[in-house]
């Protein structure tokens, strides 16, 4: 049977979401280990100012492409935008563009998305459900479409604890969907992505269909360089705020599992997929649910800890304080620690800021910190089961040689040194910071450190002085401290001359 990349050979593949996280990803992968692809023809809009062209050619200038462009250094004649606004009648493309995709596409694969927790519900469905209905109604009128691939998310389903490689039936019958009376999911992207799910397996009589559901993509485990990440969807913004020393507490279960899964694991299985889908044509949609915590178990307690020990050795620069962030389930605590750790300081450093003749920042920041996390929180407060047997399966399938090129088996991937790759890559990459500035923000580090146990000796000293002044007991404690402090000193002193 053909490998992976003889599949690709002469195909033409059309991908949306390109510019976006994993879509970017994808085009990498495709064009460095499937160097015979024909074609990628790349849904986009213009944005920000900026034509298609613009934003594809600067896509390609970035540092994600570097292997290809060693590879082939002319890969982007390979690459082909298509002007497309999803929200839009018929997806906004035009009818010439319309012809030329009808009559070459073999392969597609849907990565566009809104990933934002708090998009209007309208919004919401008109990308992730009407969106994702026109394109299938497009993709039938292919005449040469062996697969499509529609990237989903596990937590899709996340109502249920335990959730299996199927389509659950949809939260709402998807033509009743504006007058809905609930959600049933914690946010709208949850919601619409259940959705989309159901719309599209409702196509695969007539289509060969493969549905992914990765679930929290983080950065890249080594493909095509460890620890490449480029934006703060998810735990990235958490790690970075607690890297910087603004996030100082987080309601998270300790022992809920972390299901992080890197971007490249989630792009070898779905090229995997889109080749085994291709070439076997399953008759129901496959569902491939792409997650970690059933495999290679790793707790949010943990990564706290790899985290904090990351940032300590690795500093982000102008950290706002010594990174130094507990995650706790506890309502109360974690309420005590935002006014002691997060709302406090925040105030006094405005204060600063006033007096000083600037615009106060701090509480804003905080502000919006607090509406992230606020949002995420469903998330890391409690863990999922999910059954990953169609994943173990696409990988019986695949020779050994395909196994190293689209490797997705999380059993080797070791936590420890992934999230010391992760917080490094949001340094360099997010926050374009250099490595060669990492002794100078130690130093700050330690500037902040010295700064904190000279506020706290100031304080301990003040609120002694003040329980002294007004307590007889708190005097007797005091001077019966300091005698055994001196006795313990003389004792010490004495038994040293002898033994000299
Ligand atoms: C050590 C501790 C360990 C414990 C660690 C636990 C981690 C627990 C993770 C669970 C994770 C579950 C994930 C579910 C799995 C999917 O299904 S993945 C889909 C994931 N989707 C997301 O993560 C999207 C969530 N984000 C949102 O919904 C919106 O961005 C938010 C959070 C509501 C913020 O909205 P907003 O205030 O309008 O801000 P937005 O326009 O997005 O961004 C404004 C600016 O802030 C920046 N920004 C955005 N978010 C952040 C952030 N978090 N931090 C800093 N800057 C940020 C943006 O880059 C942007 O910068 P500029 O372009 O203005 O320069
Ligand atoms: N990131 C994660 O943790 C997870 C993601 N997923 C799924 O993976 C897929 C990709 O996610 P990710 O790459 O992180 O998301 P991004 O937000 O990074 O990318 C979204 C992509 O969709 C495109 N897009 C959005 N709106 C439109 C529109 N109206 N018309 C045309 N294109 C549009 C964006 O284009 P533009 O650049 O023009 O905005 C961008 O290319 C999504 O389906 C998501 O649900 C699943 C689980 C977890």
């Amino acid at each position: 049977m053909a490998s992976i990349a003889d599949y690709y050979a002469g195909k033409n593949v059309l991908i949306t979401g390109a510019t976006g996280f994993m879509g970017k990803v994808l085009v990498e992968k495709l064009l460095r280990s499937c160097p015979e692809v024909r074609t990628l023809y790349l849904l986009v809009r213009p944005k920000a100012g900026q034509s298609m062209q613009e934003r594809v050619s600067d896509m390609m200038k970035c540092k994600l492409f570097d292997r290809v462009r060693e590879d082939n250094p002319d890969f982007h004649q390979k690459i082909v935008p298509i002007s497309s606004e999803l929200t839009q009648p018929a997806l906004a493309i035009s009818p010439e563009d319309v012809e030329r995709l009808t009559s070459c596409v073999n392969i597609i694969f849907h990565c566009a998305a809104t990933i934002r927790f708090d998009e209007p519900l309208k919004h919401a469905l008109q990308l992730n459900v009407i969106a994702t209905q026109q394109l299938l109604s497009l993709a039938q009128q292919m005449h040469h479409l062996q697969a499509f691939i529609h990237i989903s998310t596990a937590y899709a389903n996340c109502n249920r604890r335990h959730i299996d490689e199927i389509i659950y039936p949809p939260p709402v019958e998807p033509k009743n969907l504006l007058s809905a009376p609930e959600l049933r999911r914690p946010n709208t992207y949850t919601y619409t992505k259940a959705l989309a799910e159901c719309v599209v397996q409702r196509e695969s009589s007539k289509l060969s269909i493969g549905i992914i559901r990765p679930s929290i993509v983080g950065a890249s485990w080594q493909e095509p360089f460890p620890g490449w990440i480029d934006n703060f969807n998810g735990p990235s913004g958490v790690f970075i705020a607690a890297g910087k020393g603004i996030l100082r507490t987080m309601r998270a279960n300790n022992d809920a599992v972390a299901d992080l899964i890197p971007v490249d694991v989630v792009i070898n299985l779905t090229l995997a997929a889109g080749w085994y889908t291709a070439v076997h044509r399953p008759k129901a949609a496959l569902v491939y649910n792409c997650t970690t915590g059933g495999i290679n178990p790793f707790h949010w307690g943990e990564i706290e800890h790899h985290v904090m020990s990351s940032f300590k050795r690795n500093p982000l620069e102008q950290a706002f304080r010594r990174p130094n962030a507990n995650i706790t389930s506890n309502y109360l605590m974690n309420q005590y620690w935002v006014l002691v750790s997060h709302k406090f300081p925040a105030l006094i450093y405005d204060l600063y800021l006033r007096l000083s003749g600037q615009k106060p920042q701090m509480m804003r920041i905080f502000n919006r910190l607090h509406k992230a996390i606020g949002l995420l929180e469903y998330f890391s407060s409690q863990d999922w089961e999910w059954n990953s047997e169609n994943m173990n399966m696409l990988m019986s399938h695949l020779s050994p040689e395909d196994r190293k090129t689209f490797n997705f088996d999380v059993r080797q991937l070791n936590w420890p040194e992934y999230i010391e790759n992760y917080c490094i890559g949001t340094k360099k990459y997010v926050l374009n910071e250099d490595m060669s500035d990492i002794p100078a923000a130690r130093q700050h580090l330690r500037k902040l450190r010295n700064i904190r146990y000279t506020f706290n000796t100031l304080l301990l000293v003040f609120i002694w002085r003040v329980f002294i002044a007004r307590s007889q007991m708190a005097r007797n404690i005091w001077y019966f401290v300091v005698s055994l402090c001196f006795k313990f000193l003389s004792y010490f002193r004495a038994s040293s001359t002898l033994t000299n």
